[in-house]
């Protein structure tokens, strides 16, 4: 398997690469944004960032401001998709929380989807094995994990049911309790069937009650106080999280920022990006 360059652009020093693969998770071909810092290293750690509905890989890159702070502290950006696309599912065009661009981190295991919407292992196992060969100077053993919405769900969910895999983690208005919450429901539902057991192994909220490994570094969280998914329709609830984690007794703890008049666009994850790669930065060995 090898990538295709559809474009090479540079960028604060760095080069951002705009790829596309046949996957074999998904068995569709996939889209797929790397940036790479100006670093003479071998060893360039990996921030992967998962994005939220609708999205491409492109929305991030281009509204996120994460390729400035890259080249700042020397880490590389993977930016995959949202979903296998044209699968040729009936009901996948639907609506725009369910289906394309809303592949939700999981592998699914009911008939109808199972065959393509395999966005867990394509994540966690297809895409970082193979852009370690496209990439040798890319460190994916050095690599943490970051996302948005139903990305910061699949961010939390990917460290969390990986344990030591991911030197640390963060998300932008996560999807914290999934199994509970109206894009959780109708999302599992679809890809995992109505046995909530099979839910619960991706609910970040749940996986933290049982997480038992060693490596329990902070997990950071910003939240927009003014996020009509958070405030008003409860899609997000990241306090249900903090709680478990409290519960727990997760050594690395919470950090909840509840930013105050924030809604949950780029406008929101542009301005809190650098905290999020500082934060990474320091979990890679790259700053204090
Ligand atoms: N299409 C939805 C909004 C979906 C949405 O806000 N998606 C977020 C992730 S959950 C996003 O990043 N959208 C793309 C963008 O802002 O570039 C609506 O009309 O309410």
């Amino acid at each position: 398997m090898s990538f295709t360059i559809n474009a090479e652009i540079s960028q604060f020093h760095g080069k951002l690469y705009k790829l596309s693969h046949e996957s074999t998770s998904t068995k569709t071909k996939m889209d797929v944004n790397v940036f790479v810092p100006p670093s003479k290293s071998t060893k360039i750690p990996v921030l992967v960032y998962l994005s939220g509905l609708t999205c491409t890989p492109n929305n991030a890159t281009e509204k996120s401001f994460f390729q400035y702070f890259a080249t700042k502290y020397g880490f590389a950006l993977v930016f995959p998709d949202t979903s296998p696309r044209g699968a040729n599912i009936e009901g996948e065009d639907d609506s725009w929380d369910f289906g394309s661009g809303a592949g939700f981190y999981v592998d699914a295991t009911t008939e109808k989807w199972s065959k393509n919407y395999n966005m867990y292992s394509y994540v966690h196992k297809e895409l970082l094995t193979e852009l370690s060969k496209q990439f040798p100077t890319l460190d994916f053993e050095n690599i943490s994990l970051s996302g948005h919405s139903m990305g910061g769900f699949g961010a939390l969910s990917g460290f969390l049911s990986n344990p030591g895999k991911y030197k640390s983690v963060s998300a932008f208005a996560p999807i914290s309790n999934p199994s509970t919450c109206p894009w959780g429901e109708k999302n599992f539902g679809n890809y995992l069937g109505e046995d909530k057991a099979a839910w619960y192994k991706y609910d970040p909220t749940h996986l933290i009650a049982d997480y038992k490994h060693e490596h329990q570094p902070t997990i950071l969280i910003h939240q927009g106080s003014a996020d009509g998914f958070y405030a008003k329709d409860h899609q997000l609830q990241p306090e249900i999280f903090v709680d478990a984690a409290k519960k727990a007794g997760y050594k690395g703890g919470v950090e909840l920022h509840v930013a105050e008049g924030y809604d949950h666009s780029y406008f929101f994850i542009s301005t809190f990006a650098e905290e999020h790669a500082k934060h990474h930065a320091k979990y890679l060995g790259l700053s204090e």
